[in-house]
């Protein structure tokens, strides 16, 4: 297989990615791969270069290296491109006078994989009238109404960009119950950024964890779990455990210690107390400790 197929068999591949601006480095030299059928967090602290990233994607910057999205060039091939993919951009593109039922009709109109059936099931289970304006709706109505409307179109890749900023927890919870339930199937992938780990980790089939423009972690989630063990470190063996090498560990009441390994076998530290697989947010945040120092 040449290179090219090679490149092509994926849904993303980005090889040698970087991007500047100016002096800030956003994507520096970086590379992951991306297969259908998947739901993946790209999941970074603040200016880590997860938006960069999808822009790179969506052929909305430039960018050097090597990259492909559904086997184009996002540089040179967008317009093709554009015809199976979709995002969120910023919600701010609604205007503020057109109605629920005109925004629907306009998207019905441009867009050939737009399902209006599907659009309205997504909106019944929202507050939002057809003949309300934007400018009558709060905002998280209004993310409400962009999500409807892209959530109605077919496309291979959906990219989301932080999708549920502003949305109450109800409506957040829904909306990835949704997305899972109604949207995506084996033929899809979807990318999606959020700061609220402890919402999507469920629903991700893998995790990329994004700082300083590098992916630092890719992985299937049931490899996370695997590969780091959480040990709740009895306070008399805490030299014991500390000697293993944790890449993390925090206090918790009454004398015990949490700590995080990489890559040691769950037999290995059940001598030190209870086991668990950590969570995203405890992962993410002892990955990514100094990152602001
Ligand atoms: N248009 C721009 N001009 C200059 N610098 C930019 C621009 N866009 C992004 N950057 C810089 O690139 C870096 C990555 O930004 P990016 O928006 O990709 O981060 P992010 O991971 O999406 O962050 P957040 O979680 O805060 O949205 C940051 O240092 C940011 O300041």
């Amino acid at each position: 297989m040449t290179a090219a197929t090679a490149m092509s068999d994926h849904v993303v591949s980005a090889r040698n990615l970087r991007k500047a601006y100016k002096a800030t480095v956003a994507l520096d030299n970086t590379g992951f791969r991306i297969d259908s059928g998947k739901i993946i967090g790209l999941i970074g602290p603040n200016g880590a270069g997860k938006t960069t990233a999808l822009k790179a994607m969506l052929g909305l910057t430039p960018f050097e290296g090597d990259l492909k999205v559904l086997g184009r060039d996002p540089r040179t091939q967008r317009d093709e491109l554009m015809n199976d993919v979709c995002f969120i951009a910023d919600v701010a593109v609604l205007p503020r006078w057109i109605r629920v039922k005109e925004a629907i009709d306009f998207v019905a109109g441009v867009h050939p994989r737009f399902d209006r059936a599907r659009c309205e099931r997504f909106l019944a289970n929202t507050q939002l009238k057809p003949r309300q304006r934007v400018r009558e709706l709060s905002k998280g109505m209004i993310v409400q109404l962009h999500l409807a409307l892209v959530m109605a179109i077919d496309a291979k890749l959906l990219v989301l960009d932080e999708p549920t900023l502003g949305l109450d927890i109800l409506y957040r919870k829904q909306f990835y119950q949704r997305l899972l339930e109604d949207y995506f199937d084996e033929q899809k992938t979807i990318i999606i950024t959020t700061h609220q780990v402890e919402e999507v980790e469920h629903i991700l089939t893998d995790v990329m964890f994004i700082r300083a423009g590098k992916i630092v972690l890719d992985a299937p989630m049931d490899a996370v779990g695997e590969r780091f063990v959480e040990v709740l470190v009895d306070g008399n063996r805490l030299d014991d455990a500390r000697a293993l090498g944790p890449i993390d560990e925090r206090a918790l009441p009454f004398g015990k210690t949490m700590m995080l390994f990489d890559g040691l076998p769950q037999s290995q530290l059940a001598v030190f107390g209870e086991t668990r697989t950590p969570g995203l947010a405890d992962l993410f945040v002892a990955t990514m400790k100094g990152t602001y120092a």
